[in-house]
């Protein structure tokens, strides 16, 4: 096995009035997909902003290996608003991600970047398009391109694939498993398609109003797929 790059300890997370989850315990190692699962309000955006330190836990902690500083997040939310007009293109869009970017004026290195990303995302042919005028399936390429254009290694994707119709899901996910492969990216994906999890993943996270399963996807029974589903 792999290096853990994050540790998740014991960890409790609660809102005024309302404890989410708590003593939660799982690793994610270097190049691993591991697919977050469970019913509608169960805590999994919670458990994400808790990993990207935007919330703090009650208790417990996440650790990063070897330090925090040696992990870097890519994020793809739930949910974005972004209408016909919105007026970058989808290449100016890629390039935001870009620390110490002023664009228009990219160096030559961080042209390459962007050139290479859009590339590996089969975008060169829209790339100067609108944003706003890319279709659903597009769009999500172009927050996953901006998502990876920095090279980090571990990406988030929270519920990318669910407005997609089934052809677009897979596309998505055939070039996230391509980077989590080829470059060793480790991948948390959140979804409630259970089947799209059981195709791509390595581990499964499934949690539970007062519990939670973690293992690897092999080992998702019939009556957790039929929890899942049932939302
Ligand atoms: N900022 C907040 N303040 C108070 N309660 C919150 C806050 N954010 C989330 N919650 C509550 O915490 C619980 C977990 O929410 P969360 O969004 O993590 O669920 P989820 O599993 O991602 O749900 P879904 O599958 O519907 O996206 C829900 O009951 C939600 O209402």
């Amino acid at each position: 096995m792999t290096d853990p790059i994050l540790r998740v300890n014991n960890l409790k997370v609660a809102f005024p009035n309302h404890r989410v989850f708590e003593n939660l315990n799982f690793s994610l190692h270097k190049g691993e997909f591991l697919s977050v699962v469970g019913e509608n309000g169960v805590g999994k955006t919670t458990l994400i902003r808790t990993i990207l330190q935007q919330l703090k836990p009650a208790a417990g902690n996440v650790q990063f290996f070897p330090n925090r500083k040696a992990v870097t997040f890519g994020y793809v939310p739930q949910f974005r608003n972004i209408d016909e007009e919105y007026p970058l293109s989808i290449r100016d869009f890629i390039s935001l991600n870009l620390s110490g970017i002023k664009l228009p004026w990219l160096s030559r290195k961080e042209r390459q970047q962007v050139d290479q990303i859009i590339a590996q995302t089969n975008l060169q042919r829209i790339q100067n398009r609108p944003l706003g005028m890319a279709s659903g399936g597009e769009k999500q390429k172009a927050y996953l391109a901006q998502a990876l254009v920095e090279q980090p290694n571990l990406l988030i994707l929270d519920e990318s694939t669910a407005s997609l119709d089934n052809v677009m899901k897979y596309e998505l996910l055939d070039l996230v498993k391509h980077f989590n492969q080829v470059t060793q990216l480790s991948v948390i994906f959140v979804t409630h398609d259970l089947p799209l999890a059981q195709k791509y993943a390595d581990n499964f996270l499934l949690l539970r109003p007062t519990s939670f399963k973690y293992g690897p996807i092999g080992e998702l029974s019939e009556a957790d797929v039929k929890e899942v589903s049932d939302v």
